[in-house]
């Protein structure tokens, strides 16, 4: 069982508040492991120093077994790693194929033309339920929709590990179901994913490890199973969250 990812006493201080402390786990290659807690438990905050958004107070973040602590984000892509952001971050003047293009372009194929990376796009708009919206503008979509293309334009850098921040939040139950079979395709793909996700259906249904944070800490992780019948989680979390 191999990491691709380990995550080692990494702290994050926002003047005296601890949004993160001490938190140590790891991201077993190839599976989907998911990172759970209450609002303010600190999980983007994790994510925004893993993907070199923010840089940790203390720490350390291996990648394949070599230290990135505190990378800028531009490095990312060319190493294999990808994000999507809770607050979505479409390109707004630009059609769905476009965005997704430019994503393509960026990325690790890389694609010299934009013929070249349009045809790339075109072929994960097919794989991501988006090729019929190609020519829409993202703000011309509704939710599920623009969940897909941040999930799409992260695709298109052909990511090695792919960071996915609450992408069902706001789908039904049906667009729920959609997006696990989506994602679990993705993995079946060979990409290794890292998701933070309030659905535990989701949850259940698609990861092989959880983590559970709260106040900045690590609580718990486990089989999702485990996590979810822990009694503490159920007082600290489940009982209050909607799943
Ligand atoms: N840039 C910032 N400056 C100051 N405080 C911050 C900043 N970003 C996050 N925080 C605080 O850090 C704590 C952890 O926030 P974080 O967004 O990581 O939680 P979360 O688990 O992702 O929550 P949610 O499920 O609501 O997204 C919160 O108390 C939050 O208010």
């Amino acid at each position: 069982m191999e990491n691709i990812l380990e995550i080692k006493e990494l702290s994050k201080n926002f003047k005296g508040l601890k949004a993160v402390s001490d938190v140590t786990f790891s991201v077993e290659k190839g599976a989907i492991t998911g990172l759970i807690g209450s609002n303010g438990a600190g999980k983007t905050t994790t994510f925004n120093m893993i993907s070199g958004v923010l840089v940790p107070s203390s720490g350390k973040i291996l990648y394949n077994g070599k230290d990135i602590t505190g990378l800028k984000p531009y490095h990312y892509t060319s190493m294999g790693i990808a994000r999507t952001f809770q607050i979505m971050k479409p390109l707004k003047h630009m059609t769905v194929l476009d965005n997704v293009a430019s994503g393509a372009l960026y990325g690790r194929k890389g694609y010299q033309s934009t013929k070249q990376a349009k045809e790339y796009a075109e072929e994960i708009l097919q794989n991501t339920g988006l090729y019929d919206k190609r020519y829409c503008l993202p703000g011309d979509m509704g939710t599920p929709f623009k969940k897909r293309l941040e999930l799409a334009r992260a695709l298109a850098t052909d990511p090695e590990l792919l960071l996915l921040d609450e992408v069902m939040a706001g789908l039904n139950p049906t667009e729920t179901d959609e997006a696990v079979e989506l994602i679990r395709k993705i993995n079946e793909d060979g990409t290794t994913i890292l998701l933070i996700e309030h659905v535990m259906r989701a949850v259940a249904s698609l990861c092989k490890k959880v983590v559970m944070m709260h106040h900045g800490e690590k609580i718990t992780e486990g089989m999702p199973q485990e996590v979810m019948n822990d009694p503490y989680v159920i007082e600290i979390y489940l009982g209050k969250e909607e799943s």
